[in-house]
């Protein structure tokens, strides 16, 4: 049975009775990267903040390592760095200062200094005052910080948020080859689904509060809305047989798009054997961008729909 280093059992947190994270079961697996996606709002700050012991949930419970976050915070806790919205640091020490202060309150060996700058790549600067440094040194300093100690699991909340794209790319290939060189197990949030899906092994979408899809990022890639594309003659009556046969049929440019999980040759010799013309036929794969954008549009419908 796989093994889930963090798991959620209905967690519920609510502002005012507005619930902001709705009844969520995660499953985050051990050993890889659980990309933890949402838009802004979503709910994934406050879901991180309860993985952590930083707020109480109104309802459910969150367990990590097997244990229970409300029961065992600071056992757990030992075994996890964070980093949640911007690190903090003092501006005017040097990165080896700042870290030699976590060091200290965390009590390990000073050699775990230069092992996480070393890992974060900042060992070349460990010397060098903070405020001087790029915001992508700023996140890697964080990530070093949370690093210190050697966690088992590492929960980076929006790290390359207010990032540049060459600063983006750089603290992603630095979170990318973490499972691997340190065999830790990361969670990352973003509203970015191109930088999850970059770095990912696993994905929960979150929308509104509720996780509307949880799994392997090729489960999630699986599920791209397959169209098949048919060039077909004449194209007006194809397109009204196909109708009156149920499909749901989209017209763009020259071509007839069906919108759902049939196969094409079915499709050929339907309107074959009916006596249309078939001249192009293919499957035509939407991005994951498409499917994030229809899952959280579905979900949008759904509401609108339960309330109506
Ligand atoms: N302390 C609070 N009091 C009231 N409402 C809150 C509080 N914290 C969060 N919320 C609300 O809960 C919802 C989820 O917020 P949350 O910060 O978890 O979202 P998010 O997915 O992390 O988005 P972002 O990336 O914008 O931070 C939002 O509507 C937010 O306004």
């Amino acid at each position: 049975m796989k093994k889930y280093l963090i798991e959620t059992d209905n967690l519920t947190k609510k502002f005012d009775g507005f619930a902001a994270v709705n009844s969520i079961n995660l499953k985050i697996p051990q050993g890889g990267i659980y990309g933890f996606l949402g838009p802004n709002g979503a709910g994934k700050s406050t879901t991180i903040r309860m993985l952590l012991g930083l707020i109480s949930p109104t309802e459910g419970k969150a367990k990590l390592f097997d244990k229970s976050i409300d029961k065992d915070r600071l056992d757990i806790l030992k075994k996890v760095g964070s980093m949640v919205e911007n690190p903090s640091y003092y501006a005017h020490l040097t990165a080896y200062e700042n870290l030699n202060i976590i060091r200290e309150i965390l009590n390990v060996e000073k050699s775990e200094i230069e092992r996480v700058l070393n890992i974060v790549g900042l060992l070349e600067v460990k010397d060098k005052k903070v405020k001087k440094f790029s915001m992508g040194m700023k996140q890697r300093l964080g990530i070093a910080q949370a690093l210190i100690g050697n966690p088992e699991l590492l929960i980076l909340d929006e790290p390359t948020n207010g990032l540049d794209p060459a600063g983006i790319r750089e603290i992603r290939a630095l979170i990318k080859g973490l499972p691997e060189k340190l065999g830790i197990t990361v969670v990352v949030s973003s509203h970015i689904l191109s930088e999850i899906e970059l770095m990912a092994t696993d994905v929960g979408i979150i929308n509104k509060g509720n996780l509307i899809f949880q799994g392997s990022l090729e489960e999630l890639q699986k599920r791209s809305l397959a169209q098949i594309k048919i060039g077909a003659e004449p194209k007006k009556e194809a397109i009204d047989h196909l109708l009156k046969r149920g499909y749901q049929v989209e017209e763009r440019d020259k071509y007839i798009y069906i919108k759902e999980f049939s196969s094409p040759s079915i499709l050929t010799k339907e309107l074959v054997i009916n006596n249309f013309e078939v001249y192009h036929i293919s499957e035509d794969k939407s991005n994951l961008e498409d499917i994030f954008l229809d899952i959280t549009r579905k979900e949008n419908q759904d509401e609108i729909t339960n309330i109506n």
